[in-house]
């Protein structure tokens, strides 16, 4: 579970999170919508703790973000848009790092990685440098290492994006495994489809503000359309920028 209330952050006088509340229950697929420089990215470090917010509150698994990060971060992956990782690492020495941070065993370190590394198809390159990996490996080895902790919850911020399509097909059906456990998955993306397919609430941002949230039935009703997703989605944010 993620509880947000009231979320707001600034940069300098750019208002980019503005008193922003959402929850995201266990067993639940959430996706996070919103044009370019909308406030996703930014709601997404405050929540993961690379961002403080100016005001508001986060809530993690019952456990308040910000008064106690070390507990919250334990019940969070994150895979940001951007695998920015230890180039100087193999894969298979990052993962056992990723996985000996949240407590785990050798062996189970071992045997998930391998488990994961067969689905996303780089299991011949974990002994490799990550400075050595494309884009798309970056971004797989990143999102095994979040995956191998199994965490609570799961925070994605554009996972789609780089992955190749079997890839990207693979993730949303362990997406949607990991919710039936009772777990919940965060993400955002720019791809309509995969959140009209996939999610069971979606929320709406535009210029830092929560336009809408609820289940696509809700969304449609509220922008009085029986169309795609993608047409609901220019409806809201035209609206509110009108
Ligand atoms: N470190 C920063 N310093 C100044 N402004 C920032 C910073 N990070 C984000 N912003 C601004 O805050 C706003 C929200 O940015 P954010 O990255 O959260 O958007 P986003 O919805 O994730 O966008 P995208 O889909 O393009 O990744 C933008 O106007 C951006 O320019």
């Amino acid at each position: 579970m993620i509880e947000v209330i009231n979320l707001t952050k600034k940069f300098g006088a750019k208002l980019a999170v503005d008193n922003v509340s959402f929850k995201v229950n266990d067993g639940e697929i959430f996706g996070f919508l919103g044009p370019n420089g909308a406030g996703k990215s930014t709601t997404i470090k405050m929540i993961t703790g690379l961002l403080s917010p100016d005001e508001g509150k986060i809530m993690v698994g019952g456990v308040d973000r910000l008064k106690d990060p070390i507990s919250a971060k334990k019940k969070i992956s994150y895979v940001p848009d951007n695998p920015d990782i230890y180039e100087k690492m193999t894969g298979k020495f990052y993962l056992s790092f990723i996985g000996k941070s949240y407590g785990l065993a050798s062996e189970e370190i071992e045997k998930r990685s391998m488990e994961y590394a067969k689905i996303f198809e780089i299991e011949n390159d974990l002994s490799a440098y990550i400075e050595s990996y494309s884009h798309g490996m970056k971004q797989k080895i990143t999102l095994i290492g979040a995956l191998i902790v199994d965490p609570d919850i799961l925070i994605l911020d554009e996972p789609m994006v780089g992955l190749d399509a079997k890839s990207s097909y693979n993730l949303k059906k362990i997406m949607r495994e990991r919710c039936d456990r009772g777990k919940s998955v965060f993400f955002s993306t720019h791809v309509m489809e995969v959140a009209e397919n996939l999610c069971d609430t979606i929320a709406i941002i535009n210029k830092g503000k929560l336009i809408t949230v609820g289940s696509l039935e809700d969304l449609k009703e509220k922008a009085k359309d029986e169309g795609s997703l993608e047409k609901i989605f220019l409806e809201l944010t035209d609206e509110e920028s009108n």
